[in-house]
């Protein structure tokens, strides 16, 4: 799904009191009542106006279907009520290219006032299950509608709160910036996916490094169950070096880790599973693509495992749900996860967004709920994000 932001310049300070009202109604209603909207939004009366300018827009979509007239959010409104969030404290000051789209996500170059480019990450949990795992529609069904939002908004929360934490002790990860509802922003790195390039000059280096970065995952209490080549950024940094009197240039490699949507303890139950497919996803990637095979076996759970708090590391596993993302939430989210058919990366049978187009119109057709108000279908960047990538020596792969 893309984001299209030209109708937040339109919308008056009394379309976002009942756009709001419609956010707050949701949590307690699956179709949000009329009469609820008026009240919350303290709008009395005039409240219909701002209704079905909202609703024309696809911001909200009226259910037909329902016992009584409501409205429910859409993911557009529930952008748009992100949006502003950045907006009004300073964080997006513009939206421009979409530079990914992700299994579960959509990603964004956007910029603040200064023109400073950062990368906002919307997560859409739900739009690869309801294509695909059919049978479990009914679970998702008997949970308020509002359920991937909410989903949606536990995996933003969730990224959020590790990447504070890996950023914090010193782990390659973006600087987390900002959160609001299901979609984070981030610092923007210059840097390739893994998975487009076709060569590196010294592989065992690279390698090593990767290696080092799960033990050290594991140092800290935590494995990072999505290990691959799609999750780690490539960043090439050069330096001038003098040898033999002569000045000559100096290539290092940077992995920097994007993505953790399946982070868990190291004492989780399928602790081991997890850990063995992180070092096999890098072996063989490493094998496939650059031809270079590790003389050492493993490295094993059990040998992390002794690494965990080593030279005083905090066991982030501990602190996060202290800082936010609570155990209750970490189970919500896997069960979701599970449920749904979501397996990472590596998962042979997972499909990938950006192979197809998302099918939300089918799930909509198919619930039998007729609604108002389109979803928006066109981007209007507004950043010019062509120099986001310049890599200089590496080979880079097609896209496709
Ligand atoms: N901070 C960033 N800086 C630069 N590029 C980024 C950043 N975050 C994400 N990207 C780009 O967007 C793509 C998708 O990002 P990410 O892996 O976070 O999304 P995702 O939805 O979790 O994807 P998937 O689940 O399919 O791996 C990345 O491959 C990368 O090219």
């Amino acid at each position: 799904m893309r984001l299209d932001t030209k109708h937040m310049r339109y919308l008056t300070g009394d379309d976002w009191r009942a756009l709001t009202a419609v956010e707050n109604g949701s949590k307690n209603h699956e179709v949000v009542p009329t009469p609820l909207i008026e009240k919350l939004s303290g709008l009395r009366g005039q409240v219909h106006k701002n209704i079905s300018a909202l609703a024309k827009v696809g911001l909200i979509a009226r259910l037909k279907n329902a016992k009584y007239d409501g409205y429910r959010l859409t993911y557009g409104g529930l952008d748009y009520l992100a949006l502003n969030t950045y907006r009004k404290r300073k964080d997006v000051y513009s939206v421009g290219n979409q530079i990914g789209v992700g299994k579960e996500s959509d990603i964004f170059v956007v910029a603040d006032e200064q023109g400073v480019q950062r990368v906002l990450k919307i997560h859409r949990l739900g739009r690869i299950s309801f294509r695909t795992v059919k049978a479990n529609r009914d679970y998702l069904r008997n949970r308020s509608s509002g359920s991937w939002m909410y989903m949606s908004r536990l995996a933003a929360l969730k990224e959020f709160t590790f990447m504070t934490a890996l950023r914090d002790n010193g782990f390659p990860v973006p600087v987390p910036l900002a959160q609001s509802r299901h979609t984070i922003v981030m610092s923007l790195i210059d840097a390739f996916p893994m998975r487009q390039i076709s060569s590196v000059p010294d592989p065992a280096s690279l390698y090593a490094e990767l290696i080092q970065m799960i033990m050290r995952l594991a140092q800290y209490g935590l494995i990072h169950g999505d290990f691959n080549e799609f999750n780690i950024l490539i960043k090439e940094d050069t330096t001038k070096e003098i040898v033999d009197e002569k000045e000559v240039e100096k290539l290092t490699l940077t992995p920097i880790l994007i993505d953790f949507p399946q982070m868990v303890s190291i004492d989780h139950a399928n602790a081991e599973y997890y850990f063995d497919r992180d070092v096999n996803c890098i072996k063989r990637f490493f094998q496939r693509r650059f031809g270079f095979t590790a003389d050492e076996k493993g490295p094993y759970l059990a040998e992390a495992k002794k690494m965990v708090g080593r030279d005083g590391a905090v066991r982030l596993d501990v602190s996060v749900a202290a800082s936010g993302f609570s155990k209750k939430m970490a189970k919500e989210l896997e069960a979701y996860m599970k449920e749904v058919g979501v397996d990472g990366d590596g998962d042979p049978n997972g499909e990938r967004g950006d192979e197809e187009d998302d099918n939300d119109e089918e799930e909509e057709e198919e619930s039998g709920e007729e609604e108002e108000g389109d979803e928006a279908t066109s981007t209007e960047p507004a950043v010019d994000s062509s120099d986001i990538a310049s890599l200089a020596r590496l080979q880079i792969k097609d896209q496709t």
